[in-house]
């Protein structure tokens, strides 16, 4: 089968900053794919080319065997997108909202009513078909905007930071309905975030993005695994001297980050009171100690060495960000 999407060496500069560097990599038809980076990273530039509303410095993009230069009017008939700016009129209904978006599409009313129905039922908002989205909360908001960017039946939608600013309940509620778009409608989803918990339990494999260029491309499991064994992670007010005297065979790797330590190895529960004894032996002041699988920010941590949220940001990323989140 045909690849949904299909991208080569794909680059955006804005003047001299390259936002999205010479990226590729193929996503499978009915794929939840995820572009996993930090504020900044390059994701939502990605998804405005592969979605036709930016055109790419450098490098193609096909979806659905169509190239997103050359046959955007194709690419945008395939394709339901949900960004970060919220577009829904707020004094309409939610119906009025769909049959708006259904009529620019020309879908003939019918089909539109049907259709509308059949999704407002779909993301359960129904029973308030018929009340004014100002009165919507976060989370209802959203859920009509993913049934809208799919009354045109696109058999590839683009969520862009889908969750963002939404509570863990609403977040949870949403992922049932983006894994229910992919299994039971077939439809292929490619998403942008920088929470870790919503690229592991949504998606089917993630690009890890940062400076624009992806990192790490795999399945969530493959990306953990190739950690391997257990993190143990002590905070303490000495660490440059743990990094020193933690030198036994069976540890894998020892890194500092500010004042924690985290240590990789095999069977952490066997091997942590030999290291509590030995930071106590040289008399190394312990105030915590943990102990996890790895997770998807271990794995960003050992390819940058920094963590995902502890980007480097100044006033101006700030102010954006702040934007983006006044927006939901
Ligand atoms: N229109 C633009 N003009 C100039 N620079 C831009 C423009 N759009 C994005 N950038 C810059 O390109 C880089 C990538 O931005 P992008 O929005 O793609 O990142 P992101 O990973 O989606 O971040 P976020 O999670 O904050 O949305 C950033 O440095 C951003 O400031």
């Amino acid at each position: 089968m045909t690849p949904a999407i299909q991208v080569q060496d794909l680059t955006k500069k804005f003047n001299d900053l390259v936002a999205v560097n010479h990226i590729s990599f193929e996503i499978e038809q009915g794929e939840i794919f995820g572009l996993l980076g930090p504020n900044g990273a390059g994701k939502t530039t990605t998804l405005s080319m592969l979605s036709t509303m930016q055109k790419p410095t450098q490098g193609t993009a096909i979806v659905q065997g169509k190239d997103v230069e050359k046959n955007e009017d194709d690419v945008r008939k395939a394709i339901g997108i949900v960004f970060q700016d919220q577009s829904l009129d707020e004094e309409l209904t939610a119906m009025e909202n769909m049959d708006f978006h259904g009529r620019l599409y020309r879908i003939p009313p019918d089909v539109r009513a049907q259709r509308t129905d059949e999704l407002l039922r779909l993301v359960e908002l129904y029973d308030r078909k018929h009340d004014i989205v100002k009165t919507f909360s976060g989370g209802m908001r959203r859920r009509l905007e993913i049934a809208r960017g799919l009354l045109h039946h696109p058999s590839v939608l683009f969520l862009d930071e889908p969750t963002l600013g939404l509570d863990p309940q609403t977040r949870n509620h949403l992922w049932q309905y983006i894994a229910s778009l992919s299994k039971e409608k077939h439809i292929t989803i490619i998403l942008t975030t920088h929470y870790m918990e919503e690229a592991d339990r949504l998606c089917d494999r993630i690009a890890i993005i940062d400076h624009g260029t992806i990192i790490a491309l795999d399945t969530p499991q493959n990306l953990k695994n190739g950690i391997g064994g257990d993190i143990i992670t002590i905070t303490t007010s000495d660490p440059a001297t743990v990094v020193q005297i933690l030198t036994k065979p069976w540890i894998h790797r020892v890194e500092q980050h500010h004042d924690k330590i985290r240590i990789n190895l095999e069977n952490a529960e066997q091997h942590i009171s030999e290291i509590i004894s030995l930071l106590n032996q040289h008399s190394i002041p312990i105030h915590s100690v943990s102990i996890h699988k790895p997770t998807l920010e271990d794995v960003f941590l050992s390819f940058t060495g920094k963590t995902i949220r502890e980007q480097e940001i100044d006033g101006k990323e700030m102010m954006r960000m702040h934007r983006k989140m006044m927006r939901h």
